[in-house]
């Protein structure tokens, strides 16, 4: 084992007390959170608390100016770019607010694009990206451009591309920012309706409390810090 190794079973994924700034502004202080695998956990707090620079933090897409970020028994933020994008690429789903479907594509392309940047062929890519919306009850959508679609169905196909790859976390910021409360809602049941089915494990950032209502967790982020919104305390 190396000094960089974890045992097996622990957090599947934790921040160590993360901070991170943008210029002179403190976003993250000393922020620790750790998430166990299959577990759905909620990220509120305040406009500019640092709920989403703790995300990406946690994504690896960001590193962090002081701290650690451990995946899968693994030091995450130590690893080269390279290296990062690839885990991300393979072990990490994303959902964003506006759905960020590549708006050149159409939809069985955009549900393919994880697979197609990975290593698998172009056949296997399209088979699984077909079965993800017929799955999804999306499959007449299939070969239409992204920008014909309803904000709702663009999440849903959003939370198709980000399963596709059968990843181990799948990170999600705001994904029904954009929605009307009821179609929020039926993205929401969507997204941990799958997750559970497939065991993934959700880290989702919202406002909404109905929407977090929908994890096994709540936390809050405030002033750059993680606190359990029952306890009113630091999480470790
Ligand atoms: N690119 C940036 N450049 C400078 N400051 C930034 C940048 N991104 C975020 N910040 C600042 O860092 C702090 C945390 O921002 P962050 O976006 O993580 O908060 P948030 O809780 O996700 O906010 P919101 O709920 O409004 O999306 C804020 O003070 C914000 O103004």
């Amino acid at each position: 084992m190396t000094v960089d190794a974890l045992p097996v079973p622990g957090p599947l994924l934790e921040a160590r007390s993360v901070e991170r700034s943008y210029g002179k502004t403190p976003a993250l202080r000393a922020a620790s959170l750790s998430v166990t695998a299959g577990e759905i956990l909620a990220i509120m707090g305040p406009s500019g608390s640092g709920k989403s620079t703790l995300l990406h933090c946690l994504a690896g897409i960001f590193t962090p100016d002081a701290g650690e970020v451990w995946f899968d028994g693994r030091r995450l933020d130590t690893l080269s770019d390279a290296r990062r994008s690839e885990l991300r690429r393979g072990a990490f789903g994303f959902v964003f607010q506006f759905g960020r479907l590549v708006p050149e594509l159409t939809v069985a392309d955009n549900v393919a694009l994880p697979l197609l940047l990975g290593r698998t062929g172009r056949k296997q890519a399209y088979q699984r990206a077909h079965g993800w919306l017929r799955r999804l009850e999306l499959e007449e959508l299939g070969e239409r451009r992204t920008g014909e679609l309803s904000g709702g169905q663009a999440q849903q196909v959003a939370i198709a591309r980000a399963l596709v790859t059968g990843p181990k976390v799948v990170f999600a910021d705001e994904p029904t920012g954009a929605l009307d409360s009821l179609t929020g809602e039926k993205v929401m049941e969507l997204l941990v309706g799958l997750a559970r089915e497939e065991g993934t494990t959700v880290i989702l950032v919202t406002h909404e409390p109905r929407v977090a209502a929908c994890a096994d967790r709540e936390v809050m982020v405030r002033d750059g810090r993680v606190t359990d919104p029952f306890a009113g305390e630091a999480v470790r």
